[in-house]
C-alpha cells in the first residue's frame, strides 16, 4: 500500500477489491484484466447553462413518475431534495463517500448515486444524441459505459450506479478500472461506440470523496444539464426517502468489457503514425526512457499498455499500482509529486517524466534536465506544438494565467484569449470561439487540464502527453539539440505568484451569495474609483486586453459570472501585477491569486486590498481575510 517505486510487472500488481457487488457480471475479462493490458466534443448547450437555474429549489410534487408524492412541499422535503442537489459541481458530482473527514458526513451514499444515475439515464432519453443512421440502440435502448477509479467506495457506489441506470433502461457496460477521458472515448472508439458514459471518480480530491463526470457522444454535460439531471434526482431521492416508488427488482444485467486495451492501442496507432518512424514503425519509442508517476490512480496503463509496447524503458516509474487510498504522497500534480518524478528522471538519466492525476485527465511532465513543466509551462510547451502545426490558432486558458504566456504565444504568432476559471469553462469558449470562426485548436487550464481540437476537445492527460512524446521523437530524428523543456526557454515567469484563500463565514447556504457580494464589491469599488491603481481586464474575467476576443454569446452561470482579474498599478504608474478574485469551485471559500514582476509586488497589492477594500467594505463580517492579514504581515 505504501508509496512504492516498482518496475514489478503488470501482471503481478493488484489489488482489485472489486465487485462485492451483487451485480451480474457478464463477459470473460477478470475485474482486474485491465491492470495486464490496460487504462469530449463538448458541442456547448453551455451557454443555456444558465444562470437563473443556479442552485434553484426543489419542485415539489412535479411530473417524474413516482415524484408525484411530494405533495405538500415541506421544509423537510426540501432540505431532503437539497442533499443531492448540494452533489452537484459544476459540471460534476462529487461527495463524501467514506467516512473520516472531520466535520463532514457522508453524502454520498449509494441512493443517492442511484437516483442520479437513474434520472441521467432518463434525461439521456431525451437527448438527440447522433443522427437516426448511426445510432447503436436496438429498440431504443441506451447503451451506458461505466468506469471508476481505485477509490474504496468504487464497488459499492458502482453497484448503485449499475442499478440506478438499470431501472432508466439503459444497458450497462462495465469498464472497471478507467480513466476518465477512457470514458469519453468509449462513446467514440468504433468497437463500443456507446451512447454514454459514466466515470465514478473526485479526481484529486482525497480517498474519502467520490464523484460522479458524465459523457455523451457530443463530450461532458454541462453543469446545467447535471443540475437538471440533479433536480430530477432531488425528486426521485424525495420520494424514495417516503418509502415510494423504489423497491429491489432483479439485478441489473452488467456487461463486463475491457475498452482500456481499445483506448491504449488508439493512443500508440497515434504515436505510431504521427512519428512515422523510418526504421522502427512499431517501436518509435526504442531508445527513449520514460519515467510515469500514476499517483496510484488509474495511470499505470500508460507505461505497460502504450509506452513499453512502443519500445521505451519505463524502469523507475512510480506509484504505478492502483490503491484506494491514495497513500502518501497525495495524488495531485502539483508539488510532491513533481518533485518525486524530478528525482526519479535525474536517477535513471530519463528523456522524460510523466505525472498523471487520479483519473488521468490531467498531467504534467519533467523533460531530462528535471525541470518540472507544468502550469503555464506545460501551457507554453503545447502552444509551442500546436502553433507549429496551426500557425496562429487561438489559445484559451484560464485567467490565471501570467503575463508572460501571454507574450510566448503572442512572439509565435498565436492569440492569447484568457477566460474564467474551470476546466469546462476553458474549453467550452474554445468550442465557442470555433463556431464563431475563431480558429482555435488548443484550451488549456493552468492546472493541467488541457483539450485539443484535433481530440474532440476532450481534456486527457494522456492525449497531451501523447503529443509531447511526439514532439519529443521528431527532436531526436531531426537531430536538435536539448530536451522538450528547450522549447520553452524563453518563456518569462513571474516573479511572484500568490494564492490565498478567504473562507465565507456563516450559514452554509448562504456562501455563494455572500461569496459572489463580496467578489461583486471587489468590481464595483474598482468602477467607483474607491480603489486608486486598479484597472479592470475589460471583459470582467477575461483580459481582452493582451489580444483576447470579445465574448459573442457568453452566459455564466451564477457562481462563474463573479470572477474579475484587474492590474494594479503604483504611484509611479509602473505595474506591480495583476489580481484575480473568484468564489472556490468546491468550498464556499473565495480565491485570490496574485502575481507579481516584481519582488514584494504580491505583498503590496494584498495590503493595498486588505486596507482599502476588504477592511473598509464591511465584508470581512462574512468573510475570514485571516490568510490575507498573516501574508501582508
Ligand atoms: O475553485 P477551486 O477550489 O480553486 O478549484 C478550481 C478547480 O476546480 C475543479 O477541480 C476543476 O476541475 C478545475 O478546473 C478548477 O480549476
Amino acid at each position: 500500500m505504501a508509496a512504492t517505486t516498482t518496475t514489478t510487472s503488470p501482471a503481478t500488481l493488484q489489488p482489485c477489491k472489486n465487485n462485492a457487488t451483487g451485480v451480474v457480471l457478464i463477459g470473460r475479462s477478470s475485474p482486474c484484466s485491465w491492470r495486464k493490458t490496460l487504462l469530449r466534443h463538448h458541442v456547448v448547450k453551455a451557454a443555456a447553462s444558465s444562470s437563473s437555474r443556479w442552485r434553484k429549489a426543489a419542485p415539489t410534487g412535479a411530473g417524474g413518475g413516482e415524484l408525484k408524492t411530494s405533495t405538500s412541499g415541506t421544509a423537510r422535503e426540501e432540505a431532503a431534495g437539497d442533499v443531492i442537489r448540494r452533489l452537484q459541481n459544476g459540471p460534476d458530482v462529487r461527495g463524501v463517500a467514506l467516512e473520516g473527514e472531520k466535520g463532514r458526513a457522508v453524502d454520498l451514499t449509494p441512493l443517492a448515486v442511484e437516483v442520479i444515475a437513474e434520472s441521467f439515464g432518463e434525461w439521456l432519453r431525451d437527448q438527440d444524441l447522433q443522427p437516426l443512421e448511426s445510432r447503436t440502440t436496438d429498440g431504443g435502448e441506451m447503451r451506458v459505459s461505466v468506469g471508476r477509479d481505485p477509490r474504496l467506495s468504487g464497488a459499492a457506489l458502482g453497484a448503485a450506479l449499475f442499478a440506478g441506470l438499470a431501472r432508466a433502461g439503459c444497458a450497462v457496460f462495465d469498464m472497471g478500472l478507467a480513466t476518465t477521458p477512457a470514458c469519453f472515448m468509449s462513446t467514440k472508439l468504433p468497437r463500443f461506440s456507446y451512447d454514454a458514459s459514466i466515470m465514478m471518480t473526485a479526481s484529486h480530491l482525497p480517498y474519502t470523496r467520490n464523484g460522479l463526470k458524465f459523457f455523451t457522444k457530443r463530450g461532458g454535460l454541462t453543469s446545467g444539464d447535471v443540475e437538471d439531471i440533479c433536480d430530477l434526482a432531488a425528486r426521485k431521492y424525495v420520494a424514495r426517502k417516503m418509502g415510494l416508488g423504489g423497491g429491489r427488482g432483479m439485478p441489473p444485467v452488467v456487461m463486463r468489457v475491457n475498452a482500456m486495451t481499445a483506448y491504449a492501442q488508439h493512443l500508440r496507432d497515434i504515436i505510431k503514425e504521427r512519428v512515422a518512424h523510418p526504421t522502427h514503425y512499431d517501436t518509435p519509442l526504442k531508445g527513449f526512457k520514460v519515467i510515469v508517476n500514476a499517483g496510484n490512480g488509474c495511470g499505470g496503463f500508460f507505461t505497460w499498455d502504450v509506452l513499453e509496447k512502443l519500445g521505451a524503458d519505463t524502469t523507475g516509474s512510480l506509484h504505478l499500482e492502483p490503491d484506494g487510498e491514495f497513500p502518501p504522497p497525495p495524488p495531485r500534480g502539483p508539488p510532491p509529486a513533481m518533485s518525486l518524478t524530478r528525482a526519479a528522471v535525474l536517477g535513471r538519466g530519463a528523456d522524460l517524466g510523466v505525472v498523471f492525476d487520479t483519473d488521468v485527465d490531467r498531467s504534467g511532465v519533467v523533460d531530462a534536465t528535471g525541470a518540472a513543466i507544468n502550469g503555464d509551462r506545460l501551457i507554453a510547451l503545447m502552444s509551442s506544438v500546436v502553433l507549429g502545426e496551426h500557425p496562429g490558432t487561438t489559445v484559451v486558458t484560464d485567467a490565471r494565467a501570467g503575463e508572460g504566456l501571454t507574450r510566448f504565444i503572442e512572439a509565435r504568432g498565436g492569440r492569447h484569449c484568457l477566460y474564467r476559471v474551470g476546466y469546462r469553462n476553458v474549453i467550452d469558449k474554445g468550442v465557442q470561439l470555433n463556431a464563431d470562426g475563431v480558429e482555435t485548436h488548443l484550451m488549456m487550464e493552468t492546472t493541467g487540464h488541457g483539450a485539443l481540437k484535433e481530440n474532440y476537445f476532450l481534456d486527457d492527460g494522456a492525449y497531451m502527453v501523447v503529443k509531447i512524446i511526439i514532439e519529443m521523437v521528431r527532436m531526436r530524428l531531426q537531430g536538435l539539440e536539448g530536451s522538450i523543456g528547450s522549447l520553452i526557454k524563453d518563456l518569462e515567469e513571474p516573479a511572484e505568484s500568490v494564492l490565498l484563500r478567504m473562507n465565507i463565514l456563516g450559514e452554509a447556504k448562504y456562501a455563494k451569495q455572500r461569496g459572489a457580494q463580496a467578489v461583486q464589491t471587489f468590481y464595483n469599488y474598482i468602477q467607483e474609483r474607491k480603489l486608486n491603481g486598479w484597472v479592470l481586464d475589460d471583459c470582467g474575467d477575461c483580459s481582452v486586453s493582451q489580444g483576447c476576443l470579445v465574448d459573442t454569446n457568453d452566459n455564466p452561470i451564477a457562481v462563474d459570472a463573479y470572477m474579475y482579474r484587474a492590474k494594479f498599478f503604483d504611484d509611479y504608474n509602473r505595474q506591480l501585477g495583476w489580481v484575480h478574485i473568484r468564489q472556490s469551485v468546491h468550498n464556499p471559500n473565495i480565491a485570490i491569486n496574485m502575481q507579481s514582476s516584481v519582488p514584494g509586488g504580491c505583498k503590496s497589492m494584498a495590503k493595498n486590498l486588505l486596507e482599502r477594500y476588504l477592511l473598509t467594505s464591511g465584508i470581512n463580517d462574512f468573510v475570514d481575510i485571516s490568510q490575507v492579514q498573516k501574508f501582508v504581515n
